[in-house]
């Protein structure tokens, strides 16, 4: 017999509850860098490698972008794109990264040229892009879910980078300020769709299980600029 589906409530409690036992504002390194523990070459080595993290999301998000059937969700949808690649050069999330590089001491052809980027860190952001893929409209928008953790991370993040890593320019923090409330409406707007479209215990199951293997691509990507740095 198939299992029961899991009311609204239930479901959404589910998926909280994997982002509030293994999301990365757990992992080692972020718990060293809230602490003030790591050195310029820590904090460069992470944003160079977080780079090819933020490059990838605006790829994802055009591959679920494609899944989606309307012309409402695609409208919502595709600000998101806009959000990281900006509606004309010199704006936009991904260039916010390169001045937070510029602001820690890296140049920004450094960054662009992938040079320095991690194996581990490739396979972690290759292992999110791929999940987006091939996954179901459910599974590609359930992995986006650990936005709702991640604006408490930013401010905890905002907060320690002032506290303890005044070499860095405040201005690099722009990226930062500005996901708290990108990512607060983008996690509200996700979760809306999936506790709509998972209305059987499969597909809750597969939208739990999709944010789970997110919340790994993240602790593995800090893993590897943990083993390397740290
Ligand atoms: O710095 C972080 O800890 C962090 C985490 C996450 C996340 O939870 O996936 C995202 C971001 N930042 C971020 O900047 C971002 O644009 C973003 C988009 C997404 C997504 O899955 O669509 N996650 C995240």
């Amino acid at each position: 017999m198939n299992a029961e589906s899991w009311t609204a409530g239930e479901f959404e409690d589910r998926l909280r509850a994997v982002p509030a036992e293994r999301y990365h504002h757990r992992h080692p390194f972020n718990l060293r860098m809230h602490a003030g523990e790591l050195k310029p070459d820590e904090v460069r080595g992470w944003i160079l490698n977080r780079f090819h993290y933020q490059r990838h999301i605006p790829v994802k998000d055009a591959l679920v972008l494609a899944k989606l059937p309307t012309p409402e969700l695609r409208r919502v949808w595709i600000r998101r794109i806009q959000d990281h690649d900006g509606r004309r050069a010199g704006e936009g999330g991904i260039e916010r990264w390169l001045r937070l590089g510029e602001a820690a001491g890296l140049d920004r052809e450094t960054l662009l040229s992938g040079q320095g980027v991690l194996p581990g860190v490739r396979l972690a952001v290759e292992g999110y892009v791929t999940l987006c893929r091939l996954g179901t409209p459910v599974e590609a928008v359930a992995a986006s879910l650990t936005e709702l953790f991640a604006p408490g991370l930013m401010r905890t993040r905002i907060d320690a980078f002032e506290r303890h890593y005044g070499w860095i320019e405040p201005e690099g923090l722009r990226y930062f300020r500005d996901r708290v409330t990108q990512g607060r409406r983008d996690g509200g707007e996700a979760l809306a769709l999936v506790l709509d479209w998972a209305r059987d215990r499969a597909a809750q199951d597969s939208a739990v299980a999709a944010l789970a293997y997110k919340c790994d691509v993240l602790w593995a990507l800090l893993d590897a600029v943990d083993r390397e740095y740290g």
